[in-house]
C-alpha cells in the first residue's frame, strides 16, 4: 500500500447577514461566511488536504471562484468531485483529522452530524473524520469575529 499525507488551510470572511455553511450544515448564526461557494471553510480545507496528498494542486485551480459554474454551489458537492478527482489516480481516502477556529458559535454539538455528512461524501466511516473547534480567544482577525480559518490533514492510500 502506497500512503500520502496532505495539509489544507482556508479562510473566510464573515459578514453579518450570510448564511454560515460549516461542515456542510447551515448553522444558526448572526454573521455568515462570505465567498464565491457557500464558503464552507471546514469543508475547503479538508479539499485542499486531499488534493494536496495527491499532488493535485488546489481547491481553487480544479473550482475557479471566476467560474459560474461553482457560484452559490454546496461544497459537499465539492468535496464529492475532489474525492472523484483521487479516486481517478486511484486514491482512496483514509482519515481526516481537522480545526475550525471560529469565535461562535459553538460547533460541538454539531460535530457528529458534520463527521456523517463529510463522510457520506468521501466514502468512509465518521469515525474516519476528525473534527475539532476552537475560539481564537477575542484576539485578531477571527477572536473579533470578522472571519473564519480552518486547517486539516489528511491521509490517502492506494492499494
Ligand atoms: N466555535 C467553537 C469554538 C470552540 N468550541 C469548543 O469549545 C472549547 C473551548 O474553546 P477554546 O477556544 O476556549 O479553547 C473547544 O475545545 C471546543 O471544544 C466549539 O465547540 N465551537
Ligand atoms: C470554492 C471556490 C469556488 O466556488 O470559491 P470560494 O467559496 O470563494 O472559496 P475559496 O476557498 O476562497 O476558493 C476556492 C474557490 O475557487
Amino acid at each position: 500500500m502506497n500512503f500520502r499525507i496532505g495539509f489544507g488551510y482556508d479562510v473566510h470572511q464573515l459578514k453579518e447577514g450570510s448564511p454560515l455553511f460549516i461542515g456542510g450544515l447551515q448553522l444558526p448564526a448572526e454573521k455568515g461566511a462570505v465567498g464565491h461557494s457557500d464558503a464552507d471553510v471546514l469543508l475547503h480545507a479538508i479539499c485542499d488536504a486531499l488534493l494536496g496528498a495527491a499532488n493535485l494542486r488546489d481547491i481553487g485551480f480544479h473550482f475557479s471562484d471566476t467560474d459560474e459554474r461553482w457560484k452559490g454551489i454546496s461544497s459537499i458537492i465539492l468535496l464529492e468531485k475532489t474525492a472523484g478527482l483521487l479516486k481517478e489516480k486511484g486514491y482512496r481516502t483514509g482519515n481526516i483529522d481537522c480545526t475550525l477556529c471560529l469565535e461562535r458559535p459553538k460547533v460541538n454539538p454539531h460535530i457528529p452530524a458534520m463527521q456523517e455528512k463529510i463522510a457520506e461524501a468521501l466514502g468512509v466511516s465518521p469515525a474516519d473524520i476528525s473534527i475539532k473547534a476552537t475560539t481564537s480567544e477575542k484576539r485578531g482577525f477571527v477572536g473579533r469575529e470578522e472571519g473564519v480559518t480552518a486547517y486539516a490533514v489528511a491521509l490517502i492510500f492506494s492499494l
